[in-house]
């Protein structure tokens, strides 16, 4: 990697005041017994290496005169020996550029070549910080290559702390011209005779209706393998589905092909596919019946993508989200032979890349990683190692071999594997966060015996959580320009929750199926008496109650502390929740009784004239019922005193609610 021009290398070297110099490096090789040959030097590194050398014609010419040499014989070991001939030393000034002044071998020596220059507005140098230069020319020989690959995405102009990656720019394609340009070319005339109202508006029309063209003509779009590994139990599956689906590109160019190994997930593939399998240009499912392992189906992804003459693979896991629909475009216009969108698990230190390897090729820290991660630097970066999601080029597969590019290789795991041919083959593997793209999941603790098992997840995926289970409009509750709903004397609504979420728990509930008999003894409470009771399941019965208490803090704590002020009770404590089921047949209603809460939260989860008929919460000092409750909205009132209440009868169908007796 060059970091100065010709004409300082060329400066540096008459300095030296060399006719031939070569690099020096550490290691004494190809033959360590020659190490006691070399002249004793005071400074810098002893040894010869061939990497780098330059000089006047004549002597180099005279140097490769001096003995024959075979194509498959070693050229260090050969320059190596002229070298250590003191005459040809003599008579050719022939010397090692020991500190460094121009040349830098990097192996062994990883250590003492730091960047220089961060934090300034000039391009990012190396220094030698053992012999205190600044190298010229940087060299990977032996095992640094990936070391080179690091400083790579900093020296040799990439770049610089006020312009950022300067190198991401280079090569760009554009897709939208590749939209474009198979359609057919219209003359268009406008004639404006006379003075016409609402002329603006008609001209934006015409523009308008143009736009939408564009996607008829998709024939010339380039064809993408999309292959979608599903190998273990992942929580909000459906949600990364679609993401998927959502991405800006035409499906009629997309080959989506599936590898489902988790029986648990069949039902969302099926959903799926029954919605949208017909917009693919092609689709390949391998079901967990089929029995595949990850190797074969990704390997049979690789042998399809080639089969279909594919211009891009494009392989996705399952916990990878792409939140932002143009990912699989802007990757496409990245243009790399292999390219993934930086995805991170939120708040975590955990990625899809790798900065650096040890040695036998496993993890390692780069110095970057973080600032990488935390999106402190954005750019584009050459690692030594990629998953989880990544675009491939087409032509990469296309013109290697299996045996040199697969994910099979010993033990490995499928994507060591792969990223240890790629660097095999000098293929770089790059990593982008120049925008966000997408986030991880964790599905450390996904447990699939469970229904529902995406409730239980508030704490490992809050963000998926909270996308899915709280009500869309929740945000606007705390918007203090709003005016509050207030049907009855301080009794407020709030939409808290999404209908996904009512429909779930209720689900988990039914699942656990074993609501209480309605009398007074309750053994499940401390006191073993319950005084007004209802058909209930408590968030404890079904595993769910760390779970629902860290919602209450979360969400409702905010809506607590803004209707009813000067309260403070964080973290809220409750004793008592549950879901409460009404039936005519059953119990159908709740006689007028007071709480044990300082406030009460009560959640509808199903719809009045759709569910059930009748039901509703009176509020008896008020003679005010609460009765058109919507799903997914909380009522929150204080529990006692002036809030003497009764829960109205339902006529027909089951009444779901869930409640809370918040700090009793
Ligand atoms: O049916 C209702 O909405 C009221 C329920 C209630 O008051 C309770 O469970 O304590
Ligand atoms: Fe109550």
């Amino acid at each position: 990697m060059f970091l100065g021009d010709l004409r300082n290398i060329v400066e540096a070297f008459k300095m030296t005041g060399a006719r031939v110099l070569f690099g020096a490096e550490v290691f004494c090789w190809p033959d360590e017994t020659l190490a006691s040959k070399y002249p004793k030097i005071e400074r810098g590194k002893p040894y010869l290496n061939s990497g780098l050398y330059m000089g006047y014609m004549p002597e180099i010419w005279e140097l490769l005169q001096r003995k024959d040499i075979e194509d498959t014989d070693d050229d260090q070991l050969f320059f190596t020996e002229a070298y250590l001939d003191e005459n040809v030393r003599e008579r050719l000034k022939f010397k090692l550029d020991h500190e460094s002044q121009i040349f830098q071998n990097l192996n062994g020596a990883i250590n003492e070549v730091q960047l220089l220059g961060e934090g300034k507005e000039h391009d990012i140098r190396v220094k030698n910080v053992i012999t205190h230069t600044e190298p010229l020319i940087v060299h990977g020989n032996g095992p640094s290559k990936i070391r080179l690959n690091y400083l790579g995405n900093y020296i040799s102009k990439a770049w610089s702390v006020d312009k950022n990656c300067k190198h991401c720019t280079y090569g760009l394609i554009n897709l939208t011209n590749i939209y474009d340009s198979n359609v057919p070319t219209v003359f268009m005339a406008l004639f404006i005779e006379q003075a016409t109202p609402f002329l603006e508006e008609q001209l934006q029309k015409l523009h308008d209706g143009l736009i939408n063209l564009t996607n008829i003509y998709d024939s010339n779009v380039p064809t993408v393998f999309m292959a979608l590994f599903i190998e273990q139990a992942t929580p909000f599956l459906e949600e990364q589905l679609q993401k998927l689906h959502d991405q800006y590109y035409p499906k009629k160019r997309i080959h989506l092909f599936i590898h489902n190994a988790v029986k648990y997930h069949k039902t969302h593939i099926n959903e799926f596919l029954a919605k949208y399998k017909k917009d693919y240009l092609s689709v390949k499912e391998i079901t967990p019946e089929d029995g595949t392992s990850e190797w074969s189906a990704r390997d049979l992804s690789l042998d399809q993508c080639v089969l279909k003459d594919c211009d891009y693979y494009f392989a996705i896991d399952s916990l990878s989200h792409l939140d932002s629909p143009y990912t699989l475009k802007l990757l496409i216009e990245q243009n790399r032979t292999v390219v993934a969108p930086l995805l991170v698990r939120s708040g975590k230190a955990w990625s899809n890349f790798w900065g650096a390897l040890t040695t036998d090729g496993f993890y390692s820290r780069s110095d970057d990683y973080m600032d990488i991660v935390y999106n402190n630097k954005r750019g584009l970066w050459n690692v030594p190692f990629i998953n989880s999601a990544y675009l491939v080029n087409g032509t990469l597969l296309k013109k290697t071999d299996r045996s040199k590019l697969s994910f099979v290789r010993g033990d490995l795991d499928a994507d060591m594997a792969f990223c240890g041919y790629l660097r095999d083959l000098d293929v770089f593997m790059f990593v982008s966060n120049r925008l966000d793209f997408g986030h991880l999941v964790n599905p450390e603790t996904y447990d699939t015996t469970r229904m529902t098992p995406d409730m239980y997840q508030i704490f490992e995926n809050e963000i998926d959580w909270e996308d899915r289970y709280i009500h869309s409009d929740y945000p606007e509750n705390l918007n203090p320009d709003n005016k509050l709903s207030e049907p009855c004397p301080d009794v407020y609504w709030f939409p808290i929750v999404s209908l996904r979420f009512c429909k779930d728990l209720i689900a988990m509930m039914e699942n656990f199926g074993i609501w209480s008999d309605g009398k007074n003894e309750d053994t499940r409470l401390d006191g073993g008496y319950e005084a007004v009771p209802t058909r209930d399941i408590h968030m404890n019965q079904v595993g769910w109650e760390r779970h629902w208490l860290y919602f209450l803090q979360k969400y409702v704590r905010p809506l607590q502390e803004h209707v009813f002020l000067g309260y403070f009770h964080n973290p809220p404590r409750s004793l008592m929740n549950f879901v409460v089921r009404y039936r005519p047949d059953e119990q159908p209603s709740l006689r007028p009784h007071h709480d044990s809460s300082t406030y009460t939260i009560n959640i509808a989860l199903n719809e009045r004239g759709v569910d059930y008929e009748g039901g509703g919460c009176r509020f008896i000092r008020y003679n005010c019922s609460v009765v058109d409750t919507k799903p997914g909205w909380l009522l929150i009132h204080p529990g006692r005193l002036t809030h003497f209440h009764e829960g109205l009868l339902v006529t027909k169908g089951t009444r779901y609610i869930m409640v809370a007796f918040v700090d009793p």
